[in-house]
This record gives C-alpha cells, structure tokens and sequence, in this order.
C-alpha cells in the first residue's frame, strides 16, 4: 500500500511542481533549473551505461555536442523545423554511439573508458574546426521550438519541456530497470557467463545501454541548443564529460535519481562558488577547480557510494522494502521433455589442453532422459572443466558434444542455455543486490520476448507477470518462496546455492548441471534437495551433478561417471563404482 502511495505520489509532485515553479520563480533561477534538467538527462543515461552497466564513458558531453550541433545546423542552414532537428539529432547520435560502441564495447576495463577519452577528445575538436559549424565562433540564431503557434522562446517555456523530457526520460529508465532487459542489465556486473547463462548477450546489452545513453545525451544536446540558441564546441568538451561523471559519482553511481541529486548538487555548488568566491581570492577560476577537485576525493572517500546511498537508506522506511510484484498463477508455456530413456547428451573424445595442461583427456559418456548422472573425481580431475566445455564456457581442444542427437560444440554459451541446457556454479553467481525474485527471474530471460520498447513503456506487464510467476514458483520448489523479497545478498552460501538451483530451474531446462550443489547445505537442506532432484527426475527433467558429498550422491544418482587426473576411469552404478578398485584408490580411499 505504501509503495502504491508512493508510486502515485511522487510523479503526481513532480508534475505539479513543474506547472508551478516557473511562476514563482525568476530568470536567473529558472535558467539554473533549465541547465540541471539537461544535465540530469545526461546523467540519467550515464548511471544506466556507467553505474548500473559497469562501461565507464567520459564521451557523454561529445554525444550531446553532436545532437547539438545537428539540430542547429539543419534549423539554421536548411531550416528545418527544431522536432525535425530532434529526429535527425537522435538518429545521428545513436548512430555514431551504435558504431562506436561496436568497436569499443567488447573492450573490457580501462580499454573502455580509454577509447571513450579518445572520442571525447577529438569530437569537440572537429566542431571547432569545422568552417560549417562555425569552426571556433559556433552557431547562433537557432530558433526556438515551438508547439504549434506557441513559440518557447522563453526560459520558463523551455523548463516545462525540459522537466517534461527528465520525467519522462526517468519513467522510462525507471520501467527499463524493472523488465526482463532491465534484470539483465542489473546483471552486468555480474559478469558475462553469468549472463550467457540464462540466455543473454553481455556485449549486446551493454551496446544497447551505450545507445540508450546516448539517446539521453540527445535529447539534452537538442534542448541545449533550442534554449541558449547559439553553441560552440566548449560545452561538449571532455571537461563537461568528467563532469557529468563527478554529478553521476556525487549522486551515487548505481541510482536513477542520483541522476537528479548530482546535477543538482554540482550545478548549484558550482554556482554557489562562482557567486562568493570573486569577493574571497581574485584567482576565483584556481580556487573553483580546487574546491571541487577536495570535494570530489571528500566524496570518494567518505561515501563511495555517492550522497544517495545514505539518503536511499535514509528514505528506504518509506517505501517500505523492494517492490513487490502481484503474482499471478499463469506461469510462462512450458517445453515438452524428450522421451524418457531417449539420449539427451553425447560427448565424445572430450578434450581440453591449458597449454601444456591437460585438464580433460578423452572423455567420452552419455546420459538418457529423465536420469540424474553423477560426475565425481578427485579435486582437480576436471570435473569443472567438463561443466564449461559442456556449456560453452570453454571451447573444447578436441571431440564434440551433442545435445538432443545436434551437435553443440563450437556454439556459444548462450546459444546452448537457450537449447536447453541450464546451469549453477561452483562459485556462487548471484546478483546481491536483486532480490530472490529478481534473481530466480533471471533464470526466464530466454522464455520470454518483451524488448527495450515494450519494457521501457511498461508494455510488457502480462509477460512480467507470467515470469514473476515462473521464479516465485521455482522458489517455492526449492523452499526460499517466504524471502522472495529479500536481498540475495543477504542469504547464507548454502541458501545461495538453492537460489541457483531456482535460478536454473526457471529456464524450463531439458538438462540442469549442478556444480557441487549440496556444499553448505545443512542435513535437512541436503534431503530437501535430493527429494527435489528427485521429483525433477519423475518430472523427466535430466540432470547432471557435480558433487562431493558421496553419501549424498550414492544415494542419488542413476550411474555416475568417475574423472581422475582429466580421465575418465569408471562409469556405472553407484554400487558398481564403489566397488572399482581403480576408484578406490584414486578417490573413494582404500577402505570406501
Ligand atoms: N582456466 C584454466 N587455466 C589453466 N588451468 C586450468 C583452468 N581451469 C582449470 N584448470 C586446471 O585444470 C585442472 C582441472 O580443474 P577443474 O577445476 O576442472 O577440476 P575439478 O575436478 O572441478 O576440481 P574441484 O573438485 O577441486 O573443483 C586443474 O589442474 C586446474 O588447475
């Protein structure tokens, strides 16, 4: 009820406010709100690209240049209309972010950030070189937008545009986060087989955050120029891109209304400075940079997570915890499982070499629908590493794998997972900062269809519903369904692992491998999940484990395949393999 109260009642003030402020409010302030708007655009794409996608880019300010710059040359020289100007502003924009990201996206770490440097260095420059674009003098004499025959000539016209296009950009990126595209760019960091996993692309979601982002800066760019009506190079220069990415640092990195919070913060302070600092020191222009230099170091180390982290903390009594979705008993259209006994997996002559390391020599075994196969070993025999040539993780050195009698190797991990195939991890891949729920949703990525469109204007709530479903069922299944709504971070290993397994589960999967499942699981956690393997087998789900606990998988499995040393050395049943004198020594001991 709370948060319904909320949801209401912040668009309806924030609607309000922007019909009423410019009445009250003179030139000089309306024009100071009129630059934070902008800014907050720019920002606003920035925490989606940089603080919740993880691509550091210090390009924003040249994406607004070319915006900019294109909508006041075609309004001035070709007099076109400024919503034309806009049209071709973002297509301009996003295209050259769609290139750019193209060749810099895949680079990981400071490669990324670097080349974007790169871009914000040379865009400014080719504007104030250009003779077209007024080289050093830039463009004046852009004409207002107008609305018919209203012509928003004045500042207080353009603020309601202005704060129109932040809320409805904030809407927007606001909607994005909470749909099935928006989990997994809240996925990012997690990595990308983490993504692969349950059937997303990382590199695609992070150019497609990069194009969003620049989409923002547009907008900005457009209304940047069609407010202050004459441009040069100066305000899109790297210099403006650090500094929306001190307003986005400030606000704190990983929120949408950090977005807001910094801009506003930096735009005012910076004022607020030029204001008092000429009657202080007459080397003012020093004295500004220094201020904001200590405040910037201030804020990194006193509040890593930006000012509004501890104001989010603050507030968070308000909205009283995560949102919680209304589920609905419709889950997403199930496959139908292949025939029992029917071959599910085929690999053959398995090999992996790591240089001169053979970590997988030659493993060849099958495994039938509807069994549950145990693969155990010794520590470093390989099993792991069988996990990720099954799935893609790691290419295989020789051999091929088929799955479903096609072949499967040499495709890419998230072309398997979509096939059928879901997976857990030795080490834990969770999202901390999602709730259960959003992280079992993770695992329906690919049973569902809803894109950025659809996501971003809320379109997609009958697909969302079907999947918050799915995960809630899936967390009923492995007993975690009364902390849906709790922090994935907050759960204890074990407990994470059973949210891997639901995680796994809510991709309808053919095949489920489970890397060492039971490893801190209590007694009763480890019987819970044997029943649950159990009814998946019954269900005709096949399942492929990795696990150390033998008591736990003798009691299990169908067959188990035994790995010494990267070899296969046994395969059967558990009371065959118990009794192999080969497994005896190399695993089991002696005595076993
Ligand atoms: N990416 C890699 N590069 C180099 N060597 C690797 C790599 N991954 C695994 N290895 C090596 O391959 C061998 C098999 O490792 P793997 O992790 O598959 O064994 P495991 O049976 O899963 O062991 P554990 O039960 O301890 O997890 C080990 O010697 C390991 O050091």
């Amino acid at each position: 009820m709370k948060q319904r109260v909320w949801a209401v009642g912040i668009p309806v003030v924030f609607l309000l406010l922007i019909a009423v402020v410019p009445r009250y409010l003179g030139n000089f302030h309306i024009a100071l709100l009129n630059d934070i708007g902008i800014a907050s655009l720019v920002v606003l794409g920035l925490v989606l690209v940089s603080g919740i996608g993880g691509a550091l880019s210090f390009g924003q300010a040249a994406f607004v240049g070319i915006a900019a710059y294109a909508t006041a040359w075609l309004t001035t020289t070709q007099g076109l209309s400024p919503w034309l100007g806009l049209v071709c502003a973002l297509v301009l924009t996003c295209g050259s972010a769609g290139l750019l990201g193209l060749i810099t996206m895949r680079l990981g770490g400071h490669y990324l950030a670097l080349s974007t440097i790169a871009w914000g260095l040379a865009v400014p420059l080719v504007f104030s070189n250009s003779s077209a674009l007024g080289s050093h003098s830039g463009v004046d004499g852009i004409p207002p937008v107008s609305i018919g025959s209203w012509s928003l000539e004045q500042g207080s016209a353009m603020f309601v545009l202005i704060w129109l296009m932040v809320f409805c950009g904030g809407w927007f990126a606001l909607n994005l986060l909470r749909s099935r595209v928006g989990r997994s760019v809240r996925a990012l960091r997690g990595g990308k087989v983490l993504l692969a996993s349950f059937g997303a692309d990382a590199f695609r979601v992070r150019l497609m955050l990069f194009v969003i982002a620049s989409a923002y800066a547009a907008l900005a760019g457009w209304l940047y120029a069609h407010t202050n009506r004459f441009i040069s190079a100066a305000p899109f220069s790297l210099h403006a891109s650090i500094d929306y990415v001190f307003m986005m640092v400030v606000g704190g990195m990983a929120q949408l209304g950090s977005a807001l919070l910094g801009s506003t913060l930096y735009i005012g302070l910076s004022n607020l400075l030029q204001d008092i600092l000429p009657h202080i020191t007459d080397r003012g222009a020093q004295v500004h940079s220094l201020a904001f230099a200590l405040l910037f170091l201030l804020i990194l180390e006193c509040l890593p997570g930006g000012i509004g982290k501890p104001l989010g903390r603050l507030l968070s009594p308000l909205w009283a915890g995560p949102r919680k979705a209304r589920i609905p008993t419709e889950t997403l259209a199930r496959c139908a499982m292949p025939q029992r006994g029917s071959p599910v997996l085929n690999v053959e002559g398995a090999v992996k070499r790591f240089g001169g390391l053979v970590a997988v020599n030659d493993v060849s075994f099958q495994i039938q629908a509807g069994e549950i196969v145990g693969l155990i070993g010794p520590n470093g025999a390989g099993k792991s590493t069988m996990f990720n040539l099954l799935t893609g993780t790691l290419p295989l050195t020789e051999g091929a794998v088929q799955f479903l009698g096609k072949p499967i190797s040499g495709l890419s991990q998230r072309d398997i997972a979509v096939r059928g195939i879901a997976r857990t991890f030795q080490h834990v891949k969770l999202r901390p900062q999602m709730t259960l729920l959003e992280n079992v949703a993770l695992g329906a990525h690919a049973r569902g269809h809803c894109g950025l469109w659809r996501g971003g204007l809320r379109l997609d709530r009958n697909e969302e519903a079907r999947i918050m479903a799915e995960a809630m069922t899936q967390l009923e299944r492995v007993g975690l369904a009364d902390q849906a709504y709790e922090l994935a971070g907050s759960l204890p290993l074990g407990t994470q692992r059973l949210l891997e397994i639901a995680r796994a589960l809510a991709a309808d999967p053919v095949l489920i491998m489970l890397d060492e499942p039971a490893a801190g699981l209590r007694l009763f956690e480890k019987q819970a999940l044997a029943k649950l393997l159990d009814t998946l087998r019954t269900e005709g789900v096949t399942v492929l484990i990795v696990e150390h606990d033998m008591e736990f998988v003798m009691n299990l499995v169908d067959r188990l395949v035994v790995m010494s040393f990267g070899s296969k050395i046994a395969e059967g049943k558990p009371a065959e393999v118990r009794a192999n004198p080969q497994v005896q020594a190399a695993y089991l001991g002696s005595d076993a």
